[in-house]
């Protein structure tokens, strides 16, 4: 059993997960008469690989649209980085460091690699538009680090053959790949990744799960991902949070969720009153 209240742990392979970057508290959340998420509490730790997992309509989506901004929950409060965060625009959040890919890809179709890549390097770009404009030396400059920033990740997710290809060429594994790349050029604190091998193939699975293991590794990046299939996160993940109908019914390393008997009697779809 992890001890969630001192700063950090080893992972059974080796690497220091440090202390606590966000921590939701009795979050809950509502859309008419359907309660999404129910009271639920839970913590990210610095460079963990954090999952949530459940059935069908349990609530993940929700939880992230919650951590990214987008939904606000009626009631709970979200600490980040020592701070509650107030109520603020998607745009804000990601602003402060957080950063996510989607389950549909919503890359910009019609654009290279590259030009996608580059969107993401958006909050990076400081030079005023005047500048901009006439190409003075502070927006070449500027635009000349953000290339290197993100011809570093291209080179990471081994995309250099296809860094000119129009996005709407690319099969899906390679998309998002692309869409990985985009949230990483941000350089993220936080990196949320929405059912990142929805819809791929067993091979591309693997592929996903290397990048995602490695992306951690190289960035230290902290990052979160929801997935439907239990089997795929338990491998990936240091610590798995497991909702069921807008509840949280887990919350463990996977050895301990897989072990955790309301768990298991939520995958095989025996009903609790
Ligand atoms: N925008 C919304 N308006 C109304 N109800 C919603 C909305 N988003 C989600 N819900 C409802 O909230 C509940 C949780 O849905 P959510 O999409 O978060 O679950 P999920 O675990 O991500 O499901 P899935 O694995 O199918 O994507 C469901 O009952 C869903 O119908």
């Amino acid at each position: 059993m992890l001890d969630t209240q001192t700063e950090g742990y080893v992972t059974a392979d080796g690497r220091q997960i440090g202390g606590v970057v966000m921590e939701l508290k009795n979050i809950t959340l509502r859309f008419g008469g359907v309660v999404a998420i129910k009271d639920i509490s839970f913590d990210i730790r610095h460079g963990e690989i954090r999952a949530i997992i459940g059935p069908n309509g349990a609530g993940k989506s929700s939880m992230l649209n919650v951590i990214s901004g987008f939904y606000n929950p009626q009631e709970g409060e979200l600490i980040y980085k020592g701070y509650k965060r107030p109520q603020m625009r998607p745009y804000k959040v990601s602003r402060m460091g957080i950063a996510r890919t989607f389950q549909n890809i919503a890359l910009f179709e019609g654009m290279s690699v590259l030009d996608n890549i580059m969107t993401g390097r958006m909050h990076h770009m400081k030079a005023g538009f005047l500048s901009q404009a006439f190409w003075w030396g502070a927006a070449a400059r500027e635009e000349a680090e953000n290339r290197e920033a993100v011809e570093k990740i291209i080179d990471f997710l081994e995309i250099q053959a296809i860094r000119k290809t129009p996005v709407s060429r690319l099969p899906y594994g390679l998309k998002k790949r692309v869409e990985l790349a985009r949230a990483l050029a941000a350089e993220p604190q936080i990196l949320l990744l929405d059912e990142p091998m929805a819809g791929m193939n067993v091979e591309e699975k693997e592929d996903m799960s290397r990048f995602i293991l490695d992306v951690n590794d190289e960035f230290g990046t902290t990052t979160v991902l929801i997935e439907h299939d239990m089997g795929v996160v338990m491998d990936l993940s240091d610590r798995v949070v497991v909702m069921d109908y807008g509840k949280k019914i887990g919350d463990g390393t996977p050895e301990e969720v897989m072990n955790n008997q309301d768990v298991i009697d939520a995958y095989l779809g025996v009903s609790h009153d």
